[in-house]
Order: C-alpha cells, then structure tokens, then sequence
C-alpha cells in the first residue's frame, strides 16, 4: 500500500490492485533508498560500458542476473529493516541489531558475488582493448 493511499488492510480484490500496490512499493524504494538509487546508476553505467565493449550477449545475461540479484537483496533488506523499526518502534534491541546486521550481510555478500562476475566480464574486454589500441 503506498503511504498516501486510502487505508486498506483486506486482500486486494484483482491483479490489476496487486499490480498498483506492487508498483508503489517499488517506486517507494526508489525515491526512500539512497543504496538502490546508487545501485541503479551503477546498473546503467556497467550496461553502457557493456555495450561500448561490445560484450556478447551471454555476458548482458549475465550482468543482468547480478544486478537483479543486487536489486532483490536491497529490496529484502528495506523489508527486514521496516519490520525491525515497525517492531521495536526504534528502541535498541539485541535481536534487532542481529536482524538489521544478517540483512545487511545478505546486500553484502550479494554485493560481492557481482563484483566477482563483473570483474571475470570486463577485465577480459579492458585487456583485449589495451592490447588493441596500445600496442600491448
Ligand atoms: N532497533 C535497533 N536495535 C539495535 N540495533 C539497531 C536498531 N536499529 C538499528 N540498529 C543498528 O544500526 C544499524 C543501522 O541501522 P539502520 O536501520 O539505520 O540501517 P541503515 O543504515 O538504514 O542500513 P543501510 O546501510 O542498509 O541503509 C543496524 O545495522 C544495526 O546494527
């Protein structure tokens, strides 16, 4: 439900409910996470660089994954952190801070996975590039 909606706590009634409630809940993440904004800048620059190496279509599919995969953990994240607030009404909670921690390492781990994948992507194109135009 987004925040300015009239309140609704039934089920929603058909897919086209879901599909605004699911939508708001998107846009909400964009305009509230500064992390998926900053991953969504990150995304387009990988497929313009992608695109200029003129990488196969395999590697796009692959960058894709990564980035969607990056997109859901941060996604997960907001959930587990909106949970965590909406329970201890902000108060310290041991538990809590082990919730917001393991959702964190989930980005992070995540995080790292794609920066393995890009790195085994692009690090063949940038030295084939160099080899190219420097003579290497
Ligand atoms: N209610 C709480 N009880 C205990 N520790 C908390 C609580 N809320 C936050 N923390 C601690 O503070 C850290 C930051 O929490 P916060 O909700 O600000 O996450 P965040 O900075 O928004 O995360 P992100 O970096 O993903 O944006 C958590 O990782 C956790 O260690």
């Amino acid at each position: 439900m987004a925040l300015k909606d009239k309140p609704q706590t039934k089920k929603n009634h058909h897919f086209f409910q879901s599909l605004k409630h699911a939508g708001s809940g998107v846009l909400f993440a964009i305009r509230h996470e500064r992390n998926l904004r900053r991953d969504l800048i990150v995304a387009a620059v990988v497929f313009i660089a992608a695109y200029l190496l003129r990488l196969p279509g395999t590697s796009f599919l692959w960058l894709g994954l990564v980035i969607f995969l990056v997109f859901q953990a941060e996604l997960w994240n907001s959930v587990a952190e909106y949970l965590v607030d909406l329970s201890t009404k902000r108060k310290f909670n041991p538990l809590a801070k082990v919730i917001k921690d393991l959702s964190a390492g989930i980005v992070l781990l995540t995080a790292l996975f794609s920066v393995v994948v890009g790195l085994i992507i692009f690090l063949p194109a940038l030295l084939q590039v160099l080899r190219t135009q420097l003579g290497w």
